[in-house]
């Protein structure tokens, strides 16, 4: 079966940054987290491979299939969330839904009402009466809904209470034994040792590398870099502040 994603050689570059010749593989029905510092370039990645910002270079395929040539296609399969939902504050949300669902032809709202009481959302609401970890959920709940074959999300976690934290993650390994696919950047990395398949980790616009995470965390400890991935950032950025610092 061909990765889920397929990204080879990506490049980006703004006035003050560059993403440089990026590359790595999502196998189908795995976990993958992007891990890498503030600016390090995770949501450069994410949103360069989804095609909302344009790349200077690279190649992106999704099962298969190259994104340019099939994007229509492609982002029907497909669920992004990147932070929480900041559009049409003021209307209701199940008008927004009305709306958003003609976008997508498998559209499912079964899943949409189930996940709406998974998350306890109410419908009646507008997003600017929900807290920020709601807006998130929303979000999610919207990518859920249109059964895609892959979710790539930004920083999911980010303004979710423990407790709707582990739920969600949850929901990635229901997901994910449904044969999903996931990638998703985070800054909470006990998540990741605990659920994610494989690691790409970035360090200012460059990959330090994308591995399955028992290869990671063994090369890892062979460098004495740590035991865990919190661990093994820390050490790994610290020694580049050290030597920044010392020269
Ligand atoms: N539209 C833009 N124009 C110019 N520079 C940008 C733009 N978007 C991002 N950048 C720069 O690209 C770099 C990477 O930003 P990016 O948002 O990808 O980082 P990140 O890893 O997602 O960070 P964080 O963990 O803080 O969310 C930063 O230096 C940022 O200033």
């Amino acid at each position: 079966m061909p990765p889920a994603i397929s990204v080879q050689a990506l490049s980006k570059t703004y006035p003050k940054f560059k993403l440089n010749n990026i590359s790595f593989e999502l196998e189908p029905g795995t976990i993958m987290g992007l891990i890498g510092r503030n600016g390090a370039g995770k949501t450069t990645i994410l949103k360069s491979i989804l095609n909302l910002v344009h790349p200077d270079a690279g190649e992106i395929t999704y099962f298969g299939q190259s994104l340019i040539d099939n994007e229509m296609d492609i982002k029907q399969r497909i669920g992004f969330a990147a932070g929480s939902i900041n559009y049409y504050p003021k209307k209701k949300i199940n008008h927004i839904i009305e709306v958003t669902k003609q976008f997508y032809s498998n559209w499912d709202d079964v899943t949409y009402r189930h996940y709406l009481d998974v998350f306890s959302l109410d419908e009646q609401k507008t997003p600017s009466e929900l807290s920020e970890g709601m807006k998130v959920k929303l979000n999610l709940t919207i990518a859920l809904s249109h059964n895609a074959d892959l979710l790539i999300l930004d920083e999911p976690t980010s303004g979710l209470d423990p407790v709707s934290r582990v739920e969600l993650l949850d929901v990635f390994g229901y997901l994910k034994g449904q044969g999903k696919s996931i990638l998703f950047s985070t800054h909470i990395t006990s998540d990741l040792d605990k659920f994610a398949d494989s690691i790409t980790y970035i360090h200012a616009g460059n990959l330090v590398t994308s591995d399955n995470l028992k290869n990671f965390l063994q090369t890892a400890a062979s460098q004495n870099l740590g035991n865990n991935l919190e661990e093994i950032m820390v050490n790994y950025e610290t020694e580049d502040f050290h030597e920044k610092l010392t020269h």
